[in-house]
């Protein structure tokens, strides 16, 4: 995200961000509650450290700042199988905006889906992106991205699945 520019750097505070806030769970004094998605669920449901309805006192709990990078996960699950079944002359902007407007836009207010949307026309063409995942050449690109993917999926429906368990979906 860094070698894009610092168009992307609103992008990539938050995520750093949201990351940075799951680390801090981690090493506190409770962090062998944040081993796993299942213990951390559990932990803070059991002792009422999530806001349910509306943001108020827990308003940076492990369990809302996960889901917002798991819609991310989507987005990125998303955007990755378009670019590994990609064509030299597609589009990196087309595709990710496509994979934003099928995940993460619609949880997001009308002035990020803009700011947004205006930072993926500053992605670099497909061969230069390429060249920016430091991965090697187009072919090794795809192999990355045929093995990484079906990963990156099983973590989306492992957490999908124990977030609809306990309604946590909509987490305000
Ligand atoms: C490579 C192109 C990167 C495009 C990234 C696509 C994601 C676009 C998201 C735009 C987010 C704008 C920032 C603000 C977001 C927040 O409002 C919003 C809600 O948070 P709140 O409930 O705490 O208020 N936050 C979020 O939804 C989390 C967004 C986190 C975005 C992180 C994007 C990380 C991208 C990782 C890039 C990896 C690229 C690898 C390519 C091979």
């Amino acid at each position: 995200m860094n070698s894009l520019g610092s168009i992307f750097s609103f992008i990539s505070k938050d995520a750093v961000n949201k990351i940075q806030i799951m680390v801090t769970h981690q090493n506190g004094e409770n962090g062998d509650k944040y081993e796993t998605l299942q213990s951390m669920v559990k932990y803070e449901l059991d002792n009422n450290l999530v806001d349910l309805q509306r943001r108020a006192e827990h308003p940076e709990s492990g369990c809302r700042t996960l889901l917002r990078l798991h819609r991310t996960l989507r987005w990125l699950e998303l955007f990755l199988e378009k670019l590994r079944t990609s064509t030299e002359d597609s589009k990196t902007s087309v595709m990710c905006t496509d994979a934003y407007n099928d995940s993460l836009a619609q949880y997001h207010a009308w002035i990020i889906r803009k700011a947004a949307t205006m930072a993926f026309c500053a992605l670099p063409g497909r061969a230069a992106f390429f060249q920016t995942m430091n991965v090697g050449s187009t072919e090794q690109v795809v192999a990355m991205l045929v093995e990484a993917i079906p990963f990156i999926s099983k973590v989306y429906e492992i957490t999908e699945e124990l977030y609809k368990q306990h309604n946590l979906l909509e987490l305000p």
